[in-house]
Order: C-alpha cells, then sequence, then structure tokens
C-alpha cells in the first residue's frame, strides 16, 4: 500500500476522533479567552444568553423525530410521559456525570436541520393548532412550528397530542403507566427475544422472559427462532434484541448466526461499528461437562456482537444443564428486566449512556482492558482513550478532559500499533481452521490446565430428578431401578426379551450401573437428559463393594415394597430375594466406571451373571474388559452423520472411536451382541452400511428392537411416529440377514416388546437352536480360569422363543396380560356401579 493512500485510509479511519479533537481545541481556546476578558455585565448577559441556548436546544431536542429512530407513536409516548423536571433543561450546564443520568431520547442532540423537521410529521411538541398565525389556513398538523414558548402551555398541548388537523393520527393515551419515563425508549417498543435450540429450553427460557416482561407492564416481546431469521437484518435491527442460545459441538442452530457474526466482524468492507444501532444481552445455556467448551458459542456472540459496536444493556448469563440451569436462567432474567426499567442501575446507563454521540464511545466491546478502579470494577475506556487520546466530551467541557497538545504527536504512533493489532487479530482469525490440535491438558494458549476441584457425578439437584423418575442412588455416581419386567414376572405375567433370547428370568435380574454419566446424548435416552455427561472421568470414585452393596440393598428393598401388590407371587417373590443376573445397562455407561473390572469380578463371586452395555465411545475400556457373561454394544446407527444426529456424543472423533470399539469388541472371543435400537426416520435406512459394520465386529448375536416410546416430548424431538411397528422391524431384520448371506439368521424373537434376534450360526446345531446360557457352567468356565469362548457355555433355546413360533417368544408357562383399554375399563366401571346401585336397593328394601 502506497504512504499516501494509507494516509487517506488513516484519516477515513479516525477523522472523527480527529475532528473532534480539533474541535476541542478550538472550544477551549474560546473558553479561555472568554473567561479572561469577562466583565461582571458580561456573565450576566452570558447567562441570559446560555439560558435561551440551553432552551433553544432542549425544543429543539424535542422536536427532534430522528430520536432515536423509534417510530412517531413511540417517540411520542416517551416523550408525553417524561414530565417537565425530568427534561435537562440545563443540558449544557449538567456535570457529565448527571448529564448521563438523564434519558437519551432528551440528552441527544439533533441530527436534522430544522427544514426536515418542520417537513416532518409532527408527534410531539405540537401547538395544537393554537398558535397558527392568522393567513395559515393549512390544515396539517403544523409540526410544531408555532409552538408557544410557554412551558406550561406547552406541556398541555404536548399531553392531549396533536389537535390541529383531524387527518393527523391521533396518539393514543400511553398504556404503560406502570413504567417510569426515564426507562429505555427501547422498551416501548415491542423487545425481540432470539432463541436457539434443539432439545427446546432455550425457547422455554424466551417464552418465559417475555411472560416476565409482560407482567412487569412491557409490549409483547416478539419470540423469533434464530434459524428463521435473516442476519443481515441485524445490520438494521434497533430494537432492544435479547439472545437466548443454547450451545452445541455439533451442527446445530446457531451455525450460521456465530458463522455471520464472526465473519462480518473480520470483514473489511462491513464497518467495525456496523451494529451499533442494536441494543442486545446474551443467556447462553451449555453444560459444564464440555470443560472450556462450555457455553463457547453463545460468549463469542456476546463478545462478536460487542466488538461490533452493538451496546450491551445486562451482561451475558449462562446457564449450566448439569446444576441449576432454571434458576441461572430466572436470576438472570429478574436483573435484566429489573435493570432495564430501574434508570438508577449503573450497568444499564453505562451501556446505554455512553452513546458514541456524547462522549466519543460507543458501548462496543473493550476486551482487551483490565484496568479497575478504586472499587475493584473494571474501567471501560473509549476508543480514544484506549489509544491514549485526549477524549472529547459533547456536554461538558469543565470535566478537566482538556486537550493536551502534546498527545497529538503520539496521534500517528497509537494508530499504528491499533492497526498492527487489527492485523494479528485478523491473522489468527485467518489461522483459526489450520491451527494445530491442543494436547488433553492444555489451555489455548498451551499453558497447563487448572487441576480442577474432584467432584460428585451426582449433583444435590439430578439427584432429585432421577429419584423422582424412581431410581435409588448408591453412593456419588451409581444407581439401580426395579424394571417394568421384573414387577410383571413376579405377578407371572411373562418375562422381558433375555427370557426368550437367552433364559434370563425378569424377577432374578437387577439393572444398575456403577456409571451415570456416559459420553452420548441419545435422542432416545430415557433419562430425559437429566444425565451428567463426560469424555473423561472427573468425579469422585466410589469402591465396587460399596456400590455392589448398595445396589443389592436397594433393589430387595424395592422389592420388598412390592410384597402386597396383588397378584404378587410367593413363590416368585422368595426366588427374588436371590439375585442372579445382572443388567449392567440402565443408564449411563458402565464401562467408564475406573473400577469395572473389580465391580464385574464381585458379580461372578456371587454368581450373578453380567450383561454389560457399552455405547462405543471407549474403545480401549472394551479392549481391557475382563470376560462377562455377554458383552454388548449400542449400534445406534451405521453412518457418521446418523450416528451424530442420533446419539448426539461429545466426543469429537465419535466415529473413530465407535469403529475402534467394533474392532475391539470383534477381537474378544467373548460371546458378543450388537445391540440395534430402531428408530424410524433416523436409522432405519442405510442396510448395507449396518452389514458392514456386523462384517467388521462379527458379534455373536445381533439383538434389533424397536425403540420404546417413553414421553420424550420436546426433549429430544421423538414422538410416537418414530416407533416402528413389529412387521416394520421384521423387515428390517429380513433385510440385514439377506444380505449378510450365510453366517447368521434370524434365530429368536419376543414379539411384546418388538425385539428379534439374529444369530451366528454357529450357535444352531440341526434344526435347534443354542442362543441360551448355561449360567452354571459360566461360572464354572470363570473360576477355572483358562480361556473360554461363547461356545462353551451355550444352551438350547426353547422352541416357543423361535422366531416365527405361534407363541411369538411369550414363555407358555406364563400368563399373558394385555392391557385394558380404555373402552374396556369404562365397561367394568359401568358394570360395578350397577351392581352397587343393586346392592343398595336391596339394602333399601330389606329396611323397608
Ligand atoms: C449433542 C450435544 C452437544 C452439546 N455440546 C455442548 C457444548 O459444546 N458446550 C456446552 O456447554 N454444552 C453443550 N451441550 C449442552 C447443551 O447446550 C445444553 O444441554 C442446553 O441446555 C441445551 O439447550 P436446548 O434444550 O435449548 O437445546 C450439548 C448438548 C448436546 C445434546
Ligand atoms: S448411551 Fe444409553 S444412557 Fe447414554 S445417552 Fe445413550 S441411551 Fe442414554
Amino acid at each position: 500500500m502506497s504512504s499516501a493512500s494509507s494516509n487517506l485510509q488513516l484519516w477515513k479511519e479516525y477523522r472523527i476522533p480527529l475532528v473532534c479533537l480539533a474541535l476541542g481545541v478550538a472550544t477551549l481556546s474560546i473558553v479561555l479567552s472568554n473567561k479572561n476578558n469577562a466583565s461582571s455585565d458580561d456573565s450576566n448577559n452570558d447567562a441570559k444568553d446560555k439560558k435561551t441556548k440551553v432552551d433553544k436546544i432542549v425544543k429543539d431536542m424535542e422536536q427532534d423525530l430522528t430520536i432515536p429512530d423509534l417510530s412517531q407513536e413511540a417517540t411520542a409516548r416517551v416523550v408525553e410521559s417524561a414530565t417537565a423536571d425530568q427534561r435537562p433543561l440545563q443540558h449544557q450546564g449538567l456535570k457529565k456525570a448527571d448529564f448521563r443520568k438523564l434519558p437519551k431520547v432528551i440528552r441527544k442532540k439533533p441530527k436534522k436541520k430544522q427544514a426536515e423537521l418542520d417537513a416532518a410529521p409532527a408527534a410531539s411538541g405540537c401547538c395544537g393548532g393554537k398558535n397558527k398565525p392568522e393567513g395559515d389556513n393549512s390544515t396539517g398538523c403544523c409540526g410544531g412550528k408555532y409552538k408557544s414558548n410557554d412551558a406550561a402551555a406547552e406541556n398541555a398541548v404536548v399531553s392531549s397530542g396533536c389537535a390541529c388537523s383531524s387527518t393527523v393520527e391521533q396518539i393514543p393515551a400511553p398504556v404503560l403507566a406502570k413504567i417510569d419515563p426515564l426507562l429505555l425508549p427501547e422498551l416501548i417498543e415491542p423487545m425481540k427475544i432470539f432463541f436457539s435450540t434443539i432439545t427446546g429450553t432455550a425457547k422455554v427460557f424466551a417464552q418465559q422472559l417475555a411472560a416476565s416482561a409482560v407482567a412487569r407492564g412491557l409490549p409483547q416481546p416478539k419470540l423469533i427462532d434464530i434459524v428463521d431469521y435473516d442476519t443481515e437484518d441485524f445490520l438494521t435491527e434497533s430494537s432492544l434484541s435479547i439472545f437466548i442460545l443454547s450451545t452445541y459441538n455439533v451442527e446445530g442452530p446457531n451455525d450460521w448466526f456465530l458463522k455471520w457474526l464472526e465473519d462480518t466482524r473480520f470483514d473489511w468492507r462491513v464497518q467495525k461499528e456496523s451494529l451499533s444501532k442494536l441494543k442486545f444481552s446474551v443467556f447462553g445455556l451449555g453444560d459444564s461437562a464440555y470443560g472450556e467448551e462450555f457455553c463457547n458459542g453463545p460468549r463469542s456472540a456476546d463478545k462478536w456482537l460487542g466488538q461490533m459496536g452493538a451496546q450491551r444493556v445486562w451482561p451475558f448469563g449462562e446457564g449450566d444443564k448439569n446444576g441449576d440451569q432454571g434458576g441461572a436462567f430466572k436470576q438472570w432474567n429478574d436483573a435484566l428486566l429489573a435493570s432495564l426499567l430501574d434508570p438508577n442501575q449503573s450497568h444499564t446507563h453505562e451501556a446505554y449512556f455512553s452513546s458514541d454521540e456524547e462522549d466519543g464511545a460507543s458501548a462496543s466491546e473493550h476486551d482487551d482492558d483490565d484496568e479497575v478502579d478504586e472499587d475493584g470494577e473494571p474501567v471501560k475506556k473509549t476508543k480514544e482513550e484506549k489509544l491514549g487520546l485526549p477524549t472529547i466530551d459533547g456536554g461538558d467541557a469543565s470535566e478537566g478532559e482538556m486537550v493536551d497538545l502534546e498527545d497529538m504527536g503520539n496521534v500517528a504512533i497509537k494508530i499504528k500499533q491499533a492497526k498492527e493489532e487489527k492485523a494479528l487479530d485478523e491473522e489468527a482469525y485467518a489461522n483459526q481452521n489450520v491451527r494445530a490440535k491442543r494436547s488433553v491438558g492444555e489451555t489455548k494458549d498451551g499453558k497447563a490446565l487448572k487441576v480442577r476441584e474432584v467432584r460428585e457425578m451426582v449433583s444435590p439437584l439430578l439427584y432429585k430428578s432421577l429419584t423422582k423418575q424412581g431410581y435409588k442412588i448408591i453412593g456419588s455416581h451409581s444407581g439401580v431401578k426395579i424394571c417394568r419386567w421384573t414387577k410383571a414376572a413376579l405377578r407371572g405375567r411373562g418375562f422381558c426379551y433375555k427370557h426368550s433370547f437367552y433364559g434370563i428370568q425378569s424377577h432374578l435380574c437387577m439393572e444398575t450401573t456403577p456409571s451415570l454419566a456416559c459420553a452420548n446424548k441419545c435422542v432416545f435416552c430415557w433419562r430425559h437428559h437429566t444425565n451428567p455427561v463426560g469424555t473423561e472421568w472427573r468425579w469422585k470414585v466410589d469402591d465396587p463393594e460399596f456400590i455392589l452393596e448398595g445396589a443389592l440393598d436397594n433393589h430387595y428393598g424395592m422389592l420388598k415394597q412390592l410384597k402386597g401388590v396383588p397378584g404378587v407371587r410367593a413363590d416368585r417373590f422368595v426366588e427374588a430375594q436371590q439375585v442372579k443376573h445382572c443388567a449392567l445397562s440402565l443408564v449411563g455407561e458402565p464401562i467408564f466406571y475406573p473400577h469395572i473390572n473389580e465391580f464385574v469380578k464381585l458379580l461372578h463371586k456371587k454368581h450373578i451373571s453380567s450383561f454389560l452395555v457399552t455405547n462405543a465411545q471407549f474403545p480401549d475400556a472394551i479392549a481391557n474388559m475382563d470376560p462377562v457373561t455377554q458383552l454388548y454394544v449400542s449400534v445406534d446407527a451405521s453412518t457418521k452423520e446418523s450416528l451424530k444426529k442420533i446419539d448426539r456424543p461429545l466426543f469429537r472423533d465419535f466415529w473413530e472411536r465407535f469403529l475402534d470399539s467394533l474392532d475391539a469388541l470383534g477381537k474378544k472371543g467373548q460371546r458378543t451382541v450388537y445391540r440395534l435400537t430402531l428408530v424410524k426416520d433416523f436409522n432405519t435406512d442405510e442396510i448395507a452400511n449396518y452389514v458392514e459394520l456386523i462384517r467388521r465386529g462379527q458379534p455373536d448375536f445381533i439383538e434389533i428392537k424397536g425403540v420404546t416410546y417413553c414421553g420424550y416430548g420436546g426433549a429430544s424431538g421423538l414422538t410416537m411416529a418414530n416407533v416402528p411397528y413389529h412387521a416394520e422391524v421384521v423387515r428390517f431384520v429380513e433385510l440385514i440377514q439377506e444380505q449378510l448371506g450365510a453366517g447368521y439368521e434370524i434365530a429368536a424373537e419376543h414379539a411384546h416388546s418388538c425385539s428379534i434376534l439374529v444369530a451366528s450360526t454357529k450357535f444352531k446345531k440341526g434344526d435347534k437352536w443354542y442362543t441360551h446360557i448355561d449360567y452354571d457352567k459360566f461360572f464354572e468356565l470363570v473360576e477355572s480360569g483358562q480361556k473360554f469362548t461363547s461356545l462353551d457355555y451355550m444352551a438350547e433355546t426353547p422352541e416357543w422363543a423361535y422366531f416365527g413360533a405361534p407363541e411369538g417368544g411369550f414363555d407358555p408357562e406364563e400368563t399373558r396380560y394385555f392391557r385394558k383399554t380404555k373402552e374396556q375399563r369404562k365397561i367394568e366401571r359401568e358394570r360395578r356401579e350397577e351392581e352397587e346401585e343393586q346392592q343398595q336397593d336391596d339394602e333399601e328394601e330389606d329396611d323397608e
């Protein structure tokens, strides 16, 4: 770049402060010379002149319809609701601090020429037609041209609206009686609440903010999903805009908005202060389990908005999914509204009143400043202060902010420094995508991460939520729950699919997990996302013996409560007092628990079989796992994209981890199972990819079941429409089997729970299937310490469990119980009522 053009560029960028600087110097010299020559008469005259000047400015201001780009009606309401003493008549005589307390609408200087103002339709300051001189027969509003100098008369007219002509729109009476007239003019217009969400929380928060704004007398805010808003419109957006944004490290609804903000901030074609009209505040929703990535998107949005000149009306707030997110939001919501409605709240005024017109500063970011004042509060610097330039205060030159001519020599140097900083900033932006990955344990600048305090996994809030859902919490990270099939089995009403496939009787089975946390947020997770998540264990670790004892105690305790339930069979109840199987699949990721091998060993010692389900994100843990009775991996999708969509994993390299887990499973030489949960429209296509994954891990069995609907609601976006019919599951399984060819066949089914078992033909001898387990043999093998395989402890499958058998996998020894329909319940109720009436009639007859 030539030096002439770089000078021109410098001039373009800093012409405003420089011009202001020059004006300041000129004003200063006038003030000084006046001071020297003044006589007492002169000072009286000066005072009069000043009063007249002030009156004129105030009138001009009142007529200025451009302030602050409000609708005509809203401007009128602000002026109307301001009382005479709230109008800063002594504008120029006020101290800077006092001046800043005034509402912007009143203190701002007129921008338009008088002629333009005259032409503008009057919304305030109208003479009401009273002052029109003879000869002016115009019927339109005079636009305040003939307004009286008598403030009282003027106010009377102003408050009644324009009366010049019937053609002029009548201004409705103020409806915002509750609102202090000093409040932000923006609040008179509806605020906009932008939200971004996947699982619905941000939207609920946005609705809450809207409701509390209305409850405080503000106009109904507009709720806008960020994906529906044209980001370019932010460049002209002037309404108070509140952003409630959730954080996603996967493709999410914020992506476009954040990209636009970031790009715009560094786009040299866009003015640096391009969002100066926007007044905003951001609340971020995230989950602290994401460590450094906690709320990073919303935080960046807050920063970039500020850096582009938008004015922050309330500081950034954040709500942690892993803590009291709702409580944090409520606190922020209340404080925001209280601050907006209270003109004495310093923060609001700081952000709101530091208008670029009066003191050369905008409320844009000063994020590099860490200076603090005597009270320890961060000092916000203006652009000029940052550059070490003298500031120009349009309101008050007596605050000691004199222009030091020597500083002018530093201007060029400071500007150069600023340019260099900007260049570095831009370079960092350009390089961000090619930046080397940080190694674990380092911050962005390569510094060692602070050692985190070891916390308990189950926070009090989570404890409350889980216990409400029927879990018993053991220690600080484990849980146990009685499943519905255990209850059904106690009443002789059938067993779960594990009975048909592997010979487990549900009343002998305990469902537990030593880790309530996992590294996914699956759409079908029945914990409704109250679970803690993490990619590494960062919680306190409980002892395996303590967990097992706690799980058994709680399990037996819950069984005890079922003793009196009608239909519970005494024999089953007694049998249930000795747990024989443990399903390590309740919730979370059992393999995540650092002492999982010891835990399983303890189970086997008690002759309790182990069915461990992992979600295929910890391949090393799979490789290191000692033999369990049956090792499962959940295969929730067959492509990277659909796995991301359905499991919503925390790990960025989730797909590699997934494939590595399947490989690790293939090498185990144990009894292994793939578990496929079909969610219609999510993972039911791509059959060929499933086949490929099966070939990769060579599992002994593939369990395929339709997702169970358990009221996912807004949290996952799943509805009953995503639950496949049994026939659809069958069709899917047939297609898989067809493509797999020899080596696998459909072995068994449990139609009741829409589950089908595809088994390796290793488990078929002649016509007979051997998918069941010889449990005693299994414990024998474990105790022998010898290597063994899944074929060493297989047992024959009963024919009623075969695929296509008329029993559909329901043990014929059990009583099939069909839930009563509404209609059946109605008939029964009516019959009972009839019987009661009949009985009453009989008794009455007896009495007679
Ligand atoms: C797939 C997925 C990825 C997430 N990524 C992050 C993240 O990177 N940082 C973070 O703080 N929170 C993250 N979260 C947590 C969400 O931001 C948090 O649960 C939030 O409350 C969700 O809000 P919503 O219900 O409005 O979508 C993630 C959640 C999911 C399901
Ligand atoms: S892996 Fe299991 S516990 Fe974890 S989110 Fe998925 S379904 Fe829920």
